[in-house]
């Protein structure tokens, strides 16, 4: 007997895979964005789990609840599901979510530009999509403010010592450092060492940082790693690696010192390293910042402004992007499976995390 049916949009942006869970509006409770991304961690697990982990998934994969709107004017709203947990907002996941809602017809398509507004647990996020011949060509992402915690932030890595990090937040918060700096290079080769340095990372960030959006308590946590090229210098492409880590980590088990890398440029993290890039005087309002994926791929960044938020002096982040719809899927669970939140072996994965 099935006892659960989710119906999807399979996409992905700049490479990253996003299923986009069009009938999920039952399964989740809360008056808004907050309470609901609150009840989904939960509640949900095993949901994320069943979508994202073997035999239905995959280490490369993201989802997207597309829910209600809470605010008036917007369209929708939307939780993030990634390996390591639920998320309040996605750069690749929202350009999926609006590239799949227009080009299915959930949410109106109107040439030549048409606008998403979408509702987040840590704020509501415009979009615009470039649209022709019933095609999404790219999606721009007004995202939520992004500010600096911290520069130059010393963490006491395992296995690397003191490293200088920047904390910042892009609609998540995150780690980054200099790919140099962990004696590594942007490469897809060096994917492995990548992925653990990365989890390393997280792992010293976990133990020694504290973190609290100022308007949302629950965020309080570094989610992903981001590994860059440095400092920008001219004629020299800005590119990274963001590292999403597995739901547990721990320090004295190897087996967990993994992850997968974001195959976009990751929007969010694209967004903390242009408010860590402004605050080091690399990154002017209204200029562009390209930056690359390790696979190639590419957001178009831009700064519109500064504003405040809380006790953060923060700026007002946009990414451009292109997403593509590869699929559709219904997700069954048969009440007779035996992995109805998936499994992880570990040939990729730390096994049963
Ligand atoms: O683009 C981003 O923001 C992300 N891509 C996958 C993980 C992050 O949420």
């Amino acid at each position: 007997m099935r006892q659960l049916q989710l119906e999807c949009i399979e996409a992905h942006a700049e490479g990253e895979a996003g299923r986009v869970v069009i009938n999920a509006a039952g399964l989740v409770q809360g008056a808004t964005m907050a309470e609901r991304l609150a009840y989904c961690r939960d509640h949900l697990d095993d949901l994320r789990r069943f979508l994202l982990r073997e035999p239905r998934g995959f280490p490369g994969l993201c989802a997207v609840l597309v829910l209600p709107p809470v605010e008036p004017g917007s369209d929708l709203g939307i939780v993030v599901l990634e390996q390591g947990g639920f998320t309040p907002m996605s750069g690749s996941n929202t350009i999926c979510t609006v590239t799949a809602v227009l080009e299915s017809g959930i949410v109106p398509m109107l040439e030549p530009v048409t606008r998403v507004r979408i509702d987040t647990a840590v704020g509501t996020v415009e979009t615009e999509a470039v649209v022709s011949g019933g095609k999404v060509r790219s999606v721009t992402v007004a995202n939520v403010p992004a500010f600096v915690v911290g520069l130059d932030v010393p963490l006491e890595v395992p296995t690397f010592g003191t490293v200088a990090v920047d904390v910042v937040f892009g609609g998540g918060f995150f780690v980054q450092a200099p790919a140099a700096a962990m004696g590594l290079t942007i490469d897809p080769d060096r994917g492995r060492e990548l992925t653990r340095a990365g989890a390393l990372l997280k792992l010293a960030a976990l133990e020694q940082l504290d973190v609290r959006h100022p308007l949302n308590p629950d965020i309080d946590a570094v989610g992903n790693i981001m590994l860059h090229s440095g400092d920008r210098q001219p004629g020299v492409q800005d590119r990274n690696a963001v590292v999403l880590t597995q739901g547990r980590l721990r320090a004295d088990d190897p087996s967990t010192w993994t992850g997968a890398l974001d195959r976009s440029p990751c929007g969010t993290g694209t967004c903390g390293r242009m408010a860590a890039l402004h605050a080091r005087g690399q990154l002017e309002i209204g200029e562009k910042f390209s930056h690359l994926s390790v696979i190639g791929t590419e957001f178009v960044g831009e700064l519109l402004g500064t504003t405040t938020l809380g006790a953060y002096e923060a700026v007002l982040p946009t990414i451009t992007g292109s997403g593509w719809v590869t699929g559709r899927s219904t997700w069954v669970l048969d009440d007779t499976d035996p992995f109805p939140a998936g499994f992880s072996v570990g040939d990729i994965w730390a096994p049963g995390l």
